[in-house]
């Protein structure tokens, strides 16, 4: 059950669009779906949607092919479009009730708790929206019957600080409820925070999908020491441990993966101040996105 992409394929008339594509979405996981502009990511969802027929391979959700069984797919999935078309001359909640008179949708529990916790007045007409408030409207249409499946292609776009914590919030939820989430986003911070694996594409084709909490354990961490006299810092400079650079009593050193050798090392050492720099998961896939990888 879940999600499933195989072979998925779609070339448009330039020559662009996606290529062999394989990958699952497994029931109750939470997958990032990050690439550079152009990459493909709204291209693979629209054929989730049954939106677009593969020109080979397919893709299914909870069994069913996306391209002929669209209808009774859309029923059970939540959708957040990248760029929602609205009907204008509606205001958000006559949009809201045409959705949901659309799927039959009878509780209306769950869509006014989402309108009372992202802060929008639902009166207010489309057409007078800001993209965040029309974003709001969208994410309230996606999780709004409560679907144990959702779709969601850069959801937090357009979207302030607050408004995006607020999201990461409300993934973290539907995910503890067991939900399983495809969701596309430029956005490392909140891939991190929410996501199980990410899957990365570029020109059509999926690079790499990785385990987060894996690359969270080899993350390089480079520890900013302050030792306390000059006898400390000869006992970190021989101890093995890289050392990236070195200012009076200040050491900076690199760790991955094992922190034992580090702690023991400190331990010997009197130390004044310690300050932690993690690197970003933004940093780990940097040279995916033909960008010059930051130093930390
Ligand atoms: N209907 C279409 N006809 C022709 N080319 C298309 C069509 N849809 C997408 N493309 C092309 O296919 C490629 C993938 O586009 P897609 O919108 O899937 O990328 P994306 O990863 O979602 O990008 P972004 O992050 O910018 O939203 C692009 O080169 C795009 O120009």
């Amino acid at each position: 059950m879940g999600i499933q992409i195989n072979q998925l394929t779609k070339v448009f008339p330039n020559g662009k669009g996606i290529f062999d594509l394989s990958f699952e979405v497994k029931q109750g996981e939470v997958f990032g779906y990050l690439g550079p502009n152009g990459a493909g990511k709204s291209t693979t969802i629209r054929h989730l949607m049954g939106f677009m027929k593969p020109k080979a391979g397919f893709a299914k959700i909870n069994g069913l092919d996306c391209w002929s069984n669209s209808a009774e797919i859309q029923k059970h999935v939540g959708y957040l479009p990248g760029e929602i078309a609205f009907l204008d001359n509606m205001n958000g909640l006559q949009f809201l009730d045409l959705l949901g008179g659309m799927r039959g949708m009878k509780d209306l529990t769950k869509r006014e708790e989402l309108i009372e916790r992202f802060q929008f007045d639902v009166k207010t007409p489309i057409r007078k929206m800001s993209k965040g408030m029309k974003q709001k409207v969208g994410i309230v249409a996606a999780f709004m019957h409560d679907p144990e499946i959702l779709i969601l292609d850069e959801p937090t776009s357009g979207l302030d600080p607050l408004m995006q914590s607020l999201f990461i919030d409300l993934i973290l939820e539907e995910k503890s409820k067991g939900k399983t989430i495809l969701m596309s986003s430029h956005i490392f911070q909140e891939i991190d925070r929410t996501c199980d694996r990410v899957g990365i594409i570029k020109d059509g084709r999926l690079v790499a999908v990785e385990n987060v909490q894996h690359l969270q354990s080899i993350q390089r961490k480079v520890f900013d020491i302050t030792v306390q006299k000059k006898e400390d810092l000869e006992i970190v400079k021989q101890s093995g441990l890289e050392v990236l650079s070195e200012n009076g009593l200040r050491v900076k050193v690199a760790v991955q993966g094992d922190y034992n050798h580090f702690v023991k090392v400190l331990a010997e050492c009197e130390i004044n101040n310690l300050d932690i720099h993690a690197q970003s998961l933004e940093e780990i896939f940097m040279h995916f996105y033909d960008r010059e990888e930051k130093a930390i």
